[in-house]
This record gives C-alpha cells, structure tokens and sequence, in this order.
C-alpha cells in the first residue's frame, strides 16, 4: 500500500450532526478509503485514503452519487487561519435562524389568532380570525420546510430514514388531521432544535479556536542600523529580531538576546506562576511579556511556533471521535426505526384489533398518538450532547496547559486504573550531575572522565551528556570517539585513540565480559548508595565508576499521592539497577517499581500491567520508553512547550514541564464521561416518558417536540459546563 493520504471535503448540507451517517455510508467501505472524520459545524469531512486505490475526485463522486450531497476539496492553508469560519457557512447559519424565528413569529400570529377566535366563542376555522391562524400556522409550517423538505427529499432519494423524513411525515399528518397548529408547532420547534445544535457545537469550537488565536498579528521588527518598524508577525523569519516591550505579547518563537523580563506562559501551558527569562532562554509566541523589554531571535518559521503546531493538533483532535460517541450513533441508528415502527402500530394496531373484536375504534385518535411516538423517534437530544461535551472538555484541557489528541483519549484517560512511569525525566528531573568519579585500581580520574565524556557528546542519552557537561566544566579536553553504538537501556561502546571503551551499566559491562572480581565488589557497593553509577570499561578491563545524581521533580510526590486517592495504582519503570530505583522510589512514597528494564521490556510490563490490574497509561519522554509508550492504552508526555518530540509523539501531552496536569487531566476525563453519561439517562429518559404518555394519549404532539427541544436545551447546556476547566482541587 502506498502512504496515506489524506484530504478534506467540503460537503454542502453537512452543518448538522444527522447528516454525518448518509456521507458514513458512502464512503465507508469504498475502495481506499481508511478513515473519516467529521467536522459538521465547519460543513467538512477530512479523509484518509490510499492513493493508490482512490483520490478526492472520485471521493467527492463518491458522497454526490451515494449521499445525493455536492462536495469539493478544500485546499487548507498550513497555518491556523484566522477567523476561519467560512462565509458560506454564516451565511447558512444565518439563514438557518433567519427561517427559524420568522417560523416562529407565524407560529405565534396564528396562536394568537387562534386564540382570540376561541375566545369569542369559538366561530371555527371560518371566522376571520380563523383564517388568520390557519394563515399563520401554514407560513410556520411553510418556513420550517424550507430546511426540512430539501433534506427529507434526499432521505427518499437514498431510502434512509432519516429525521427529517420523519418530521416531514409528522408535520404532514398532522395537517392531514387537520391539526395545523400542531403541525406548525412541530416545524418550529424542530427548526429551532437543529439552530441550537448547530450553534452550541459552533460555539463549543469557537472556543477552542480563540484560546489558540492568542499570538499577535504584528511585531516590533529590529532593524540592523537599531531602529524598530512594525511588520506582520508571519514576516519574521529565523535569525530576525524583534523587540518585545514590557506588557506586550511575544509574537514569534525565538530566543532572548538581551534584556531580562518574566514571562506569562499560562496561555500555553497553563501555568500561572509567570517564567524568569533572560538571554540565551527561550521564549514563545502568545506568551505575555511581565515588566522588562526583551530582543528576541527568531528561531523557528512563523508557521512553526509551539502555538500554532498545538492549535494544529487541537483542531485534528476535535475531528476524532470517542468509542462511547460511536455506540450512541449506532444506538440512535437503531432506535429510530424501532421507535418509527412503533408508531405505525400504535397507528394501527389498536384500531385494527378493536375492529376485529367489533369495538368502534377511534383511528383519528390513535393515529395522532402514533404521530406523536414519530417524534419520539428524533434522535437529536441524544445525538448531540456527546460531541459538544467532547470538544468543550478538549478545549478546556487546551486552556488548562493539557493537550488532548482526540476525544478518543480523554475517554480513555477517564477509564484508567494505571499510571506508570518512565524515572528519569519523568518522575525525576532529568538533570543529573556528575557527584563522584572513582577510577578503578590506579586509574586517574581525569582521564577516564575524558574518555567517558567523549562517548557521551556522541549519543543523546542524559546521562553520557551530564558527563560531557561535568567534564567540560572541569576545564578538561575532550577527545572524539568513532564508531559509536548505543545500546538502549544498557549503555553504548565508541573508539577513542586506537581503544574501544564500553560505557553503561553494570550488568552491560559484566555481559560483555569486562568485569572484574574486585571492581564488581566495588561497583556494587556503589550502586547501593544514592544515584546512578555507570561504569567504563576498556577492552583490558574496568576503568572505574562515576556516579551521577538526579533530583525527583518537585510535583512529583504530591502528583502521585493524588494519583493514588483517584483510585489509581501508580507503577515505575526504569533501566537504572535494582538498588537505586527502590531509593528513588522509596523517596516518592512509590510503592510499585520495576528496574533493569530494556525498552522492549518497559512495553512488555505495561501490556502485563494493563492484563492484570486494568487499563493502563504510560507517562514517558519518549527517549528510551516509545515502545512502552506505544503499547499503553494512552501515552503522555512532558514538556510540550520545550520539546517538539513530545509534542508529536504522545496522545496527551502535559504542556508544562510539570506533572501537576496529570490528575487534572483525570478528574477532567472522569468529569467529561460523567456530563456524557447524564444527558444519555436524560434524554433517553424523557423519550420513555414521552413514549409512554404518548401512547397512553396523555401526550399532545407539541408537548412531545417540546420536551425533545427542552431536553437538547439541557442537554447542551450541561456538555459547555465542560468548557470551564473547572475546580483544580476538587473532583
Ligand atoms: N548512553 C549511555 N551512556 C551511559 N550509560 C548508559 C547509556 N545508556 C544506558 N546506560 C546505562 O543503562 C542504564 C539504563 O539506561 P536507560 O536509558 O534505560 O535508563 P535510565 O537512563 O535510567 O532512564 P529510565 O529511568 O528512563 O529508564 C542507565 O542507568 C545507565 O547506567
Ligand atoms: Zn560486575
């Protein structure tokens, strides 16, 4: 198979969550096709394909022939546009509430007139206010059609039962009972319920899209003779300076040449404690200058800042959908025609089994309450309370300093009951430094150092880099090593001079066989004792020892214990030996630990983990834990603002270099399932009840409609709570 690709459609007539299924059924299955994701509010559908097997032509071929929808490419920008809700789309909105409230007005003429002419007595349809409300309720039901009838047509087209086919049906025997009111009451108040849904999810994207719309548009460009000219902020290139003044925003990701200022980062990362920055530190567009004036160097395109990547997979994520919002539309899939076949018998059975028996049946009656059972059928209450929830909590979790790659993960983050942790970087600072260096026999420390450093400048592993570091600051020469190899989770070998050394741990240099009995002794003693010791070996035999100490993050001991009263069991995995990840830790108050892990290994407990004790989560850096991390039901990384890996490379990336995301992030989960479960119970529950009324004859049709338009009122009301990030200390 060739590499997927993908790209976005824009279907005309896709603004409403109902519409999703018809355009499913086109192009699930299709040749090529490998994955859908549905943007109703923006009117999109973005595809991944096989490009080998099908392209966007024959995609939108696809949707126009199976859906009986029109359909074009969309060509996105790379960047994040602004105010990028299509004109199209406002137009429709428009429209949309434009039919709905003049609907409404009719619907209230007519009442009125209805009103009155009952009041005086009752003159009937003939009267002169009679005719007035007959007027109004047909130009209600009339300018409901106007949205409804295009859609129910296509409902036929495709023989689909879709809502709008069934309101239609409704509206349409109700009229032919002669029930114009009801019929005008069902086309407003079913308007009215599309408009609201329609402007909830836009409102809950919104949301997202203005946290992230928060770099300015200009900048304070220098010029190289030192004077300053305003430019756009998408002018400023890699190299470029600009000048930040006290209080303003930073607009461009770079780093600080000069001046010394602290810096607000919450609108990234969430913090609020605001961030000493001074020349040589890095700083990020959106964030808020404090009260020093700050030269800044451009260091990345303009495109390419931490703000506008997050506000990227931000808007990816709102795309992906939750398992749980899948089984609601497969349960709305079934449930309509099982509510729509109910109501043909109530129409019928009743009367039918009264005439049998010679009982006079009243049809006009019961085939009114089978037209109210048709409005218990409309899915919408139901439909739509999940993806407001979904994009409201992944906005607030944006807002928070948490980014959450898809609905997907916040579901499962809310279902886990297992944490582990990769130590270093993670749970510690991942900073060690050098605290003792001890040669073996009668080595000298500083050249074993030097040899030690020159391998370590080669890898990217933390510690073989805190060596070069401590090496350089001790003002000693650092040789080049060749060929260098590293083991992950052992240790790595590299040429210096004509030598080959080994550097690594302990059991790394026993199975390459250059241990010896005095320095084992040695080595193991040390190993006992605070941090890490690695050990040098050349081919003769050990070189000696440095150990090297890393400090546990400050948040972590208390992120954990708050781990442990959400009623999850919190596990460290490391490659570090036995001795110093049991200190490490005891220090944390950890009662769960494995060490000497390879990184395959770290994968390997983590899918035996997630058997035993349930769903299990990695929190890793993705150095020596990607596989681990891959194998965990969710990933999260650390450090999304200073470290472009972690960013790419989790589902849920903790923004802050700072843990305290972590149980914010699953109360957040468990609060999102809560609100999602609630308005499933609410609005399932009011169909029975409706359902039962109904049947009973207790329900008119108005009263149905309305409580469906009630229930979608609470229902979204009660998913936007999620858009407030809500109490951190509290669940
Ligand atoms: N490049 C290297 N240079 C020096 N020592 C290494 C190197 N790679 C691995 N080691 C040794 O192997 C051990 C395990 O390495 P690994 O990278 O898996 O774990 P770690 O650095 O302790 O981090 P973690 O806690 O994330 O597993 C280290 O403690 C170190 O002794
Ligand atoms: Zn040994």
């Amino acid at each position: 198979m060739e590499r997927p690709a993908r790209c976005t459609l824009r279907v005309e007539g896709l603004d409403c969550p109902h519409e999703v299924s018809p355009i499913r059924g086109a192009l699930e299955g299709a040749p090529g096709v490998l994955g859908l994701d549905f943007d109703p509010p923006g009117g999109t559908v973005a595809v991944s394909f096989d490009p080998g097997l099908t392209d966007p032509t024959s995609l939108t071929r696809r949707i126009r022939d199976g859906a009986g929808m029109a359909a074009e490419p969309v060509v996105e920008a790379p960047m994040i546009a602004r105010g990028s809700e299509g004109e199209g789309s406002w137009r429709a909105f428009r429209s949309r509430w434009g039919a709905t409230g003049s609907s409404g007005l009719a619907l209230a003429i007519g009442a009125a007139a209805d009103w009155s002419s009952w009041a005086a007595g009752g003159s009937g349809a003939f009267g002169w206010e009679g005719r007035i409300a007959l007027a109004g309720y047909a130009a209600a039901v009339a300018l409901g059609a106007v949205e409804l009838l295009p859609k129910a047509w296509r409902g036929v087209r495709q023989r689909r039962l879709g809502i709008h086919l069934l309101m239609t049906l409704a509206i349409l025997g109700a009229i032919a009972l002669g029930e114009w009111g009801e019929a005008a009451t069902v086309a407003f108040l079913f308007g009215l319920a599309e408009a609201l849904e329609a402007q909830s999810l836009a409102r809950a994207r919104r949301a997202v899209r203005s946290l992230l719309e928060v770099a300015p548009e200009t900048a304070e460009l220098i010029e190289p003779g030192g004077g300053t000219r305003v430019v756009p902020a998408d002018a400023v290139g890699p190299g470029r300076r600009v000048r930040v003044r006290a209080g303003d925003r930073v607009p461009i990701d770079g780093r600080v040449v000069s001046g010394r200022s602290s810096v607000d980062q919450k609108a990234i990362t969430g913090e609020s404690v605001p961030v000493d920055k001074g020349p040589g530190d890095e700083v990020f567009a959106g964030t808020v200058n404090g009260a020093g004036a700050l030269d800044v160097e451009a260091t990345r395109p303009p495109g390419d800042s931490v703000v506008a990547r997050t506000a990227a997979l931000v808007r990816e994520a709102q795309g992906r959908r939750m398992p749980l919002e899948r089984s609601i539309e497969r349960f709305a899939a079934v449930y309509t025609p099982m509510v729509v076949v109910m109501a043909a018998l109530v129409m019928d059975g009743p009367p039918l089994v009264g005439t049998m028996l010679g009982i006079p049946a009243d049809w006009r009656e019961w085939f009114l309450r089978g037209l109210v059972v048709l409005v218990v059928a409309c899915p919408c209450a139901l439909v739509i309370g999940t993806p407001v929830a979904v994009v409201s909590a992944l906005a607030s979790s944006a807002r928070r300093g948490v980014l959450v790659k898809g609905g997907q993960f916040l579901e499962a983050v809310g279902r886990l009951r297992v944490f582990a942790f990769d130590k270093t970087g993670t749970l510690t600072r991942g900073e060690p430094s050098v605290v003792e260096v001890v040669p073996a026999a009668e080595g000298c420390p500083d050249s074993m150092l030097r040899v030690a450093a020159a391998l370590g400048d080669r890898g990217g592993h933390v510690l073989g880099r805190a060596i070069a570091r401590h090496a350089r600051e001790m003002a000693l020469a650092v040789p080049d090593a060749e060929d260098y190899l590293a083991q992950p989770g052992l240790g790595a070998t590299g040429t210096v001079g004509a030598t080959r050394y080994h550097i690594g741990s302990h059991r790394y240099i026993d199975e390459a066989g250059l241990c010896d009995d005095a320095f084992h002794a040695s080595l193991g003693d040390a190993e006992l004792g605070p941090g890490t010791a690695v050990a040098l070996s050349a081919p003769g035999g050990p070189l000696g020892w440095i150990r090297l100490a890393d400090r546990p993050r400050p948040e972590a001991a208390a992120v954990l214990a708050e781990l442990a009263t959400l009623g999850l069991r919190t596990v460290m995995l490391t490659g570090d030996n036995p001795s110093t990840a049991a200190a490490t830790a005891a220090e944390l108050g950890l009662a769960d630990h494995r060490a000497g892990l390879l990184p395959a290994d770290k994968a390997e407990v983590v899918s035996r983990l997630d058997a035993l004790l349930g769903p299990t989560g990695m929190v890793g850096d993705g150095v020596n834990d990607a596989p681990a991390l891959a194998e965990a039901r969710v990933s999260v990384a650390l450090g999304g603002i200073s470290s472009a890996v972690a960013l790419e490379a989790a589902d849920v990336v903790l923004m802050a270099d700072d843990l305290r995301g972590l149980p914010w992030l699953v109360r957040h989960s468990r609060r999102t399932l809560r609100v999602i479960r609630q308005n499933i119970a609410l609005a399932i529950g009011l169909k029975l009840l409706v359902l039962a009324l109904a049947v009973l004859g207790l329900a008119d049709l108005w009263m149905a409609i309305a409580a469906d338009v009630g229930t979608t009122l609470v229902v979204v009301a009660n998913a936007l709570r999620l858009l407030r990030p809500g109490d951190p200390g509290r669940p």
